[in-house]
């Protein structure tokens, strides 16, 4: 049986008394494609902050790989790439292949030294994404979709077992969006990576993920996204204009 990478239970969360998270339980297996959808401020952000150990929960557990997720030290095996970039200041003092090549210091032990295949992985990586062109610009002075690329870049280059990404895709042009995720399909089923992908793009993660989790500050469906879309309690749930707008493949 696989690992599970990600584990929940009941985890309760509230921001200044106002309750985000309600008894939220859930797991991720090794090689899930999971998908974390649902509407604004329902918690997706939060719940993923939660599991990353940056929020600390009322009540409930995270586990990860395995560890409570207090004891859990082996943060280069997760790749994480949040939501709102930050909008680099245009005299940010590194270059796109820099910002990149930074994914990957968290695999390394001190001192930190170049290794053999870094520069082929960096190499790739940068092809993948689009940006082998624009490697010598300071991160700065690009525009939004292009820091978004390279900040993927990062989150991807060092290939984490695990990959945790909330609304990667928002800034992206459609044939790069297309690109990653098929970049990210390849690496789920070529290199058995796990993906938790938090997103609005329904249609896609219809298309790509092999799980589908719908949160309103708790677990309202976990399953795949066809079951979702034909299940009738789902339709009781949301009514069938909601329900069909959700599945509706444009
Ligand atoms: N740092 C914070 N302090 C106080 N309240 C917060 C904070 N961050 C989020 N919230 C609130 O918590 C709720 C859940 O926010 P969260 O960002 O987790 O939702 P989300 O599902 O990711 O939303 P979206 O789809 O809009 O990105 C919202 O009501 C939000 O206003």
């Amino acid at each position: 049986m696989s690992l599970d990478l990600v584990a929940t239970t009941e985890l309760c969360f509230s921001y200044n008394g106002a309750e985000v998270l309600d008894k939220v339980s859930f797991r991720v297996r090794q090689g899930d494609y999971l998908g974390i959808v649902g509407p604004n401020g329902s918690g997706k952000s939060t719940l993923v902050k939660t599991i990353l150990g940056l929020n600390r929960p009322a009540h409930g557990t995270v586990t990860l790989f395995g560890n409570p997720q207090e004891q859990f030290a082996d943060w280069q095996k997760i790749g994480y790439l949040p939501q709102r970039l930050k909008f680099f200041n245009p005299n940010f003092p590194a270059t796109v292949e820099e910002l990149v090549r930074l994914g990957l210091l968290a695999g390394k032990n001190f001192p930190k030294r170049r290794a053999r295949g870094d520069d082929a992985a960096v190499e790739e990586t940068l092809a993948i994404m689009g940006i082998a062109d624009i490697r010598k610009r300071l991160i700065g002075e690009l525009s939004g979709g292009q820091q978004q690329r390279a900040l993927l870049a990062r989150a991807i280059v060092g290939r984490p077992e695990l990959l945790i990404m909330d609304e990667p895709t928002t800034a992206l042009d459609p044939e790069t969006r297309e690109r990653f995720y098929e970049l990210l399909q390849l690496l789920n089923r070529e290199r058995n990576t796990t993906v938790i992908l938090v997103t609005h793009d329904t249609w896609s993660i219809g298309k790509y993920a092999t799980r589908f989790l719908y949160i309103d500050k708790r677990v309202v469906f976990d399953g795949t996204f066809d079951q979702f879309c034909q299940s009738e309690e789902m339709t009781g749930f949301f009514g069938e204009h909601a329900q069909h707008i959700i599945c509706h493949r444009h």
